[in-house]
C-alpha cells in the first residue's frame, strides 16, 4: 500500500488554505491544517475539500482535496501525532503568534525524535524577515539538550518569502478567492522533496527584502493613504492619481536602496515595481484598505516594510521623504476595529508621535527620520 505523504500546516486562514496548503495538496500531500478556529476545522473535517478561486474575469477554480483539520488547543495529542508523520511543517499564522505555537511544535519534535530518524522540514510562511529563525528560537526554548543534539541533521529550518494577495474571505465557506500570481521562495542548500510552486534559493535576503519593500511597502502606502481619503478598497484608492504617484515615488526610494544593496538591475527592478502596481489594481479582489493596513504596530517595527527601508536609505545617503510620509500616514491609521491601531492612537494622545516612533520603531527622538515623520504627520493632520 502506498503511504500518503503528510504535511502539517499551522494557520488555516487565507494564506494557509489559499496558497501554502493548496500547493502541498496539489503536490499529492495530505494536509493537516492546525488552527484554533473550530468552525474552519470542523468544516475541513466534514467537507474534506474546498475550492481555490482565481480573482479573474473567468474565475478559474481548482478543488483542493486531501485535507483535514485539528484544533491545537483541544487536540494537542493529535497534533503531536500528525507532526510525527509529517515531511513538512509550515505556518501562516501571523508573526506575533509564532511564540504561542512553539511549545506544541517542540513537543511534536521531541516525540518524533525519540521514534524516528526521518527528516522534517520546518518553514514559517509569514511576512517577516527571518520568521523561521524566530520560530526555531522559540521552539528551542522548549527542547532539552539531548533532543537538540538528536535532531541535528534531521529537523531542518528554512526561511522563506511568501507572496500572494489573499483578501478577507466569506467566513461561511472554506473556499478562498486568491490573485492568480504567487511566489514562494525558500532558502536552502539541501535536496528537499519537491513541492509544486516552491522556488528554492541559496540566499533569501535579496528576495525577501525586494518583496517586503516593494509589494508590502507599496500595498501599505495605498492602504494608509486610502484610509485617510475615506476609501474602502485598494483598487479604488489606486485609481486616485495622487495616491498612485505617492506609491511610485515611495517605491523609487525603496528601489534605490535595493538596487544599491543587492546590485539589482535598475530596469528590471522598475519592471518589478510596475508589475506589482498592476497586481494592486485587481478589482476582483475587493481588498479592503483596513486589511492591508492591519496591525500597524507590527508594520512600524524596525525591520518591517516602512521603517527598515527608510533607515537603510538614510544610512546609504538616499532619499526617504516619501517613506517618511507613509510612516506619518500609518500613524494616522485610527481604524477602531484594529487593536494595534487603537494602541498607537492612545500612545500618540498621551505622549505624541515621536514617542511611538521611539517605542515601536526604535527611532531616537533627535533622529532626522523621526523629525521628518513628525513634520509630515502634522502636515497630514491639517
Ligand atoms: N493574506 C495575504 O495576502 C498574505 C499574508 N501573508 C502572511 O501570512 C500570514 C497569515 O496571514 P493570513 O492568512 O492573511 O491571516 P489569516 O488571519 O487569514 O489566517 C491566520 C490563521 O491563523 C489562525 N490562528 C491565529 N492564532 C492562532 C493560534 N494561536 N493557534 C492556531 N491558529 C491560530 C487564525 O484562526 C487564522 O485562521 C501572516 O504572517 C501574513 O503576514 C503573507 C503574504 C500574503
Ligand atoms: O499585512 P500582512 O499581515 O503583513 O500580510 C498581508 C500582506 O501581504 C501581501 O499579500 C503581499 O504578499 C499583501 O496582501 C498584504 O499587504
Amino acid at each position: 500500500m502506498m503511504t500518503v505523504k503528510q504535511t502539517v500546516h499551522f494557520g488555516a486562514g487565507n494564506i494557509g488554505r489559499g496558497f501554502i496548503g493548496a500547493l502541498f495538496s496539489q503536490s499529492d500531500y495530505h494536509v493537516t491544517f492546525v488552527d484554533i478556529a473550530d468552525e474552519i476545522i470542523n468544516k475541513l473535517n466534514e467537507e474534506k475539500s474546498y475550492q481555490v478561486k482565481l480573482a479573474t474575469e473567468q474565475k478559474e477554480t481548482v478543488t483542493i482535496e486531501n485535507v483535514s483539520g485539528l484544533n491545537n488547543i483541544k487536540q494537542e495529542n493529535e497534533v503531536v501525532e500528525a507532526i510525527q508523520n509529517a515531511t513538512y511543517l509550515t505556518t501562516a499564522i501571523g508573526p506575533n503568534i509564532l511564540p504561542r505555537i512553539a511549545p506544541l511544535i517542540a513537543r511534536g519534535i521531541s516525540e518524533r525524535a525519540a521514534a524516528s530518524q526521518e527528516n522534517l522540514y520546518i518553514i514559517a510562511c509569514e511576512n517577516q524577515i527571518g520568521a523561521t529563525d524566530i520560530l526555531k528560537k522559540h521552539i528551542f526554548e522548549h527542547l532539552d539538550e539531548e533532543t537538540k543534539k538528536k535532531i541535528e541533521g534531521t529537523v531542518y529550518f528554512f526561511n522563506s518569502a511568501v507572496d500572494r494577495i489573499v483578501p478577507i474571505q466569506d467566513r461561511d465557506s472554506l473556499d478562498v478567492l486568491v490573485e492568480p500570481y504567487f511566489e514562494w521562495v525558500v532558502e536552502t542548500k539541501e535536496e528537499i522533496p519537491a513541492v509544486e510552486g516552491m522556488t528554492i534559493v541559496d540566499d533569501l535576503a535579496p528576495f525577501i527584502e525586494r518583496k517586503l519593500f516593494t509589494v508590502n511597502t507599496g500595498h501599505a502606502v495605498i492602504a494608509y493613504f486610502g484610509y485617510l481619503e475615506g476609501k474602502e478598497t485598494i483598487d479604488q484608492t489606486l485609481a486616485d492619481e495622487k495616491v498612485a504617484n505617492q506609491v511610485r515615488e515611495t517605491l523609487k526610494e525603496t528601489g534605490a536602496y535595493l538596487v544599491q544593496e543587492y546590485g539589482l538591475n535598475e530596469e528590471e527592478h522598475l519592471q518589478y515595481i510596475n508589475k506589482n502596481i498592476e497586481r494592486f489594481k485587481n478589482a476582483y479582489l475587493n481588498d479592503g484598505v483596513t486589511r492591508v493596513g492591519r496591525a500597524p504596530i507590527r508594520k512600524l517595527g524596525p525591520e518591517d516594510r516602512l521603517i527598515r527601508p527608510a533607515t537603510q536609505a538614510k544610512k546609504a545617503g538616499l532619499s526617504y521623504t516619501n517613506l517618511a510620509k507613509a510612516i506619518a500616514a500609518a500613524l494616522l491609521f485610527d481604524h477602531p476595529e484594529d487593536e494595534e491601531a487603537m494602541k498607537i492612537q492612545e500612545m500618540i494622545k498621551e505622549h505624541g508621535p515621536a514617542y511611538v516612533l521611539k517605542t515601536v520603531s526604535e527611532l531616537e527622538e533627535d533622529d532626522q527620520l523621526t523629525r521628518e515623520v513628525v513634520r509630515q504627520y502634522e502636515e497630514l493632520k491639517k
